[in-house]
């Protein structure tokens, strides 16, 4: 019974299969260099091979958490919270990001954009996946595009994505992080020829912190 309760609380987004929380710095992207506690929210179905936290795929595995113990815990540490997974958007992140709104906390989201947007966010980082397309409305309101590229192709694609978000979103170049060593190099060049672009690296992988 208290089972079925929880899955109830869970599909509203009243609880939230929570992998981990951390205070960090924000590696990647616009707001790199930036202190922020991130949440990382448990379930992923969107199967990119290279997914540096495929510990988070599986739900079942983080236990929901009530979404008062994570508002809480975030206002201790920090003004600025990026939800993350794991995919935040498989949830209804409407009472989460209420909560943090509540506690005058800025909302940042990572995001695969594959699923409709809810919740409130102040900063949305779309980063679509060729697996499983973002859905228009993330186009519409993201802030940064951060397209991973792994292979050459992975700027063809970038290019088909840019086309797609609003004229205000800022563009990433994010390198695969086990073959980064390979096309660096490739992005370098691109970006310089197409400075509408521009790189994001993972700093917090060479900072060695979470
Ligand atoms: C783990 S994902 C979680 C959020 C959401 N599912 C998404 O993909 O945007 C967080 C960010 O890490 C990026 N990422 C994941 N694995 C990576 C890797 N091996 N190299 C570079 N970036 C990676 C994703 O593209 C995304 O921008
Ligand atoms: N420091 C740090 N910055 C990040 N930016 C996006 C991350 C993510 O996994 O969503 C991430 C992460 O895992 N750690
Ligand atoms: S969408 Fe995000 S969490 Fe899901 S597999 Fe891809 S990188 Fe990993
Ligand atoms: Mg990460």
């Amino acid at each position: 019974m208290v089972e079925e309760k929880e899955l109830d609380l869970v599909n509203r987004g009243l609880m939230l299969p929570l992998m981990e929380e951390f205070y960090t710095i924000q590696g990647e992207g616009f707001h790199k260099g930036t202190a922020a506690y991130f949440i990382r929210v448990g379930g992923c179905d969107v199967g990119c091979h290279w997914c540096d936290v495929k510990e988070s795929w599986d739900a079942e595995k983080h236990p929901p958490t009530s979404i008062e113990n994570i508002v809480s815990n975030a206002a201790k540490y920090s003004d600025t919270i990026v939800v993350t997974g794991g995919e935040p958007l498989m949830w209804n992140m409407e009472p989460l990001t209420s909560g943090l709104k509540a506690n005058k906390l800025k909302t940042h989201i990572e995001t695969s954009g594959a699923y409709p947007l809810t919740g409130t966010w102040d900063w949305v980082c779309l980063s679509p996946k060729k697996t499983k397309l973002p859905v228009s409305e993330v186009y519409e309101v993201a802030d940064e595009l951060k397209v991973i590229v792994y292979n050459r192709h992975d700027l063809v694609f970038a290019e088909e994505q840019a086309a797609q978000v609003n004229e205000n979103c800022v563009l990433y170049l994010q390198p695969e992080w086990s073959v980064r060593d390979k096309v660096i190099p490739l992005i370098v060049d691109y970006v310089m020829q197409n400075p509408k672009w521009k790189v994001s690296l993972q700093t917090h992988k060479y900072l060695n912190i979470p």
